[in-house]
């Protein structure tokens, strides 16, 4: 508003009429400073006014009464013309009053209409602004809402994402656990259903005495099975399994022992067993390797009427022995512990021959309990060759005892053995027992008549154990027998040997197998000597140690003495000391 009040001023006669001007119609005009309100100008205008109007009515009606003749009394309505000519020359002062009031009344009315609109206005802005507040206020708090809504969701999905994360560690934690454990248990399962328990060479296990056979003063058969848990079930099958396969795996090769633990005083000695002539007359169930090669059999292995397989030990007492004394004293249902097996000369794979065609002869000198590996070795010559008993090496075994009772007890298992196996391989196998107390002693004789050393007529050569020592000129000459550099025809390596064929001719090394050149065999024939310790000194002279191991060393005794007289002896045989 640019408008300015331009006059408003009042002008008091002294003579006490009152004349107050004010330009009412430029009030229209009223400007309003900006330091004022509308309102306070107004409020204060009104106040002049009304003071004014005051003043003025009341001076009026002073200077009327004083002045002015007194109006006459209105007698009738219907006045007359003349009068109201009269009338209406006395009215335009009043006229002009009521005109300038009635104006003020209008001014004042647009004044108020104007203050009206102006708080309305004030008003409507007042509640805009409050509904643009409250629209604000509300917009915030959904917008609030909103974002808590969504920190809620995110906290939630970070929650369920921490969860689910938390979930799959432990998921697969158990998953690893149970996979950890499920392959563990096979690993055993497997162990345990592939291992030779319940005999291994490791550690010592539980077998029990099923049976005890004395056939002598001093010499008794026991027999032990293996002790499995009452709880093993299936599991059980497969050890006795295992254990069964082992057995027709070493009765394919040779001679071999368990060691007998005596508890008290936690030594042991080697026991030769028995060989079972069921295993030995097995049909072609299993392989090389002691592996099943028949589906019925494994049926019948994991039955639990299949029976269960045995050791039977032919174990003579010695005064003062710690382990054989003993043993004397445990009775059937007694438990012993076993460690093994301890293979020793692969008598197979010594008498085998590639493309050989000569009859090949093994003769045994065995001396009281050494008959075992005897019939070891029979058996398993006799098992290798049972499909063509014509190739199988003549087996002559001389059986030293020294009472009577040691070979004539009517249900001697052991002469049984002899005498089946003799029949069984058609003569093949032949034994003589010899008794110390009938004054019959093995003598040169009885090696040489077996040997039949006497009859062959070779040209005089060096004995094979001093073979190395001969000139490199005489082989030259060919006036030796060319030797052969393998592993189990050669006595330059059976010297030295250790008696531990087995693990050897086993293994794919291609070192311990047979290595004699086709058509140029060595020595083939084998004489073996197994017995006591005086016993096998006085035949073929004793053992000697080496690197903490018992060599066979040169031959010497009995035998070394006939070497010398008889050449075909030293060159044609093999002397092996057990
Ligand atoms: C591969 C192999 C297989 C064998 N197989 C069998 C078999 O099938 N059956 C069998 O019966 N035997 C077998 N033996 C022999 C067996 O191992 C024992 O050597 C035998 O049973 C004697 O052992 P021991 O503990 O009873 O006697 P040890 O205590 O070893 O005594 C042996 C001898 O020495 C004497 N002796 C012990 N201590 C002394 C001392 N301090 N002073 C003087 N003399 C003493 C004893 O009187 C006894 O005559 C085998 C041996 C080997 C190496």
């Amino acid at each position: 508003m640019s408008g300015r009040l331009i006059s408003a001023g009042i002008c008091l006669p002294r003579h006490g009429a009152v004349e107050g001007r004010l330009d009412l119609m430029k009030i229209k005009s009223v400007s309003l400073s900006s330091s004022q309100t509308p309102r306070h100008t107004l409020q204060r205008l009104y106040t002049q006014r009304a003071q004014h109007r005051q003043f003025h009515v009341s001076g009026f009606q002073a200077a009327q009464s004083r002045f002015s003749p007194p109006k006459p009394k209105k007698e009738n309505s219907q006045s007359s013309p003349e009068a109201n000519a009269a009338k209406d020359q006395d009215e335009p002062s009043v006229s002009k009053k009521e005109i300038r009031r009635e104006r003020s009344r209008l001014i004042r009315e647009k004044l108020r209409e104007q203050e009206k609109e102006a708080y309305k206005r004030q008003e409507l802005e007042r509640q805009e602004e409050e509904r643009v507040e409250q629209e604000i206020v509300e917009k915030t708090i959904q917008i609030r809402e909103k974002l808590a809504q969504i920190k809620r969701m995110a906290d939630d999905q970070k929650s369920r994402s921490q969860k689910g994360k938390g979930s799959n560690v432990i998921r697969n934690t158990f998953i690893a656990g149970v996979g950890s454990a499920a392959v563990l248990f096979l690993w055993e399962m497997w162990r345990f259903a592939y291992s030779t328990e319940p005999l291994n060479d490791q550690r010592f296990s539980p077998f029990e005495i099923v049976d005890r056979q004395q056939v002598s003063p001093t010499a008794f058969i026991i027999t032990v099975k293996p002790v499995v848990s009452r709880w093993g079930g299936l599991a059980n099958q497969w050890k006795l399994a295992g254990l069964e396969r082992l057995q027709h795996k070493l009765s394919r090769e040779g001679t071999w022992a368990v060691e007998i633990k005596q508890p008290e005083l936690q030594v042991a000695r080697d026991y030769t067993p028995l060989p079972e002539l069921d295993v030995l007359s097995a049909a072609q169930e299993y392989d090389a390797h002691g592996r099943i090669q028949n589906f019925q059999l494994l049926q019948d292995l994991m039955s639990p009427q299949h029976p269960v397989p045995t050791f039977k030990f032919l174990i003579r007492r010695t005064d003062g022995g710690e382990v054989s004394s003993w043993l004397s004293r445990r009775k059937v249902g007694d438990v012993i512990e076993l460690r093994g097996p301890h293979q020793s000369f692969n008598v197979v794979a010594r008498t085998g021959y590639k493309e050989a065609e000569e009859a090949k002869k093994v003769m045994f000198l065995a001396g009281g309990t050494g008959i075992a590996p005897a019939l070891q070795a029979a058996g398993s010559l006799f098992r290798e060759h049972r499909q063509a008993l014509g190739r199988m090496p003549q087996v002559d075994i001389i059986w030293a005892n020294r009472s009577k009772e040691d070979v004539k007890a009517a249900d001697n298992p052991v002469v049984e053995l002899l005498e089946q196996l003799k029949q069984k391989s058609r003569g093949k196998i032949n034994y003589v027992c010899t008794v110390d107390e009938e004054g019959r002693f093995i003598t040169a004789n009885d090696i040489i008549a077996k040997t039949q050393i006497a009859s062959s007529q070779p040209p005089p050569r060096k004995l094979w154990f001093w073979a190395s020592s001969s000139s490199p000129k005489a082989e030259q000459n060919g006036s030796e027998k060319e030797e052969s550099n393998c592993y189990y025809h050669s006595p330059k390596h059976l010297i030295t040997s250790a008696g531990e064929d087995h693990g050897r001719i086993d293994g794919k090394d291609s070192r311990w197998q047979c290595a004699c050149p086709v058509g140029k065999p060595g020595f083939k024939n084998l004489l073996m000597v197994s017995g006591p310790e005086g016993f096998n000194n006085h035949f073929a002279g004793p053992k000697y140690w080496a690197d903490g191991k018992e060599r066979q060393g040169p031959v010497g005794g009995v035998i070394g003495e006939l070497t010398k007289k008889y050449p075909s002896l030293a060159n044609d045989w093999l002397v092996l000391k057990l």
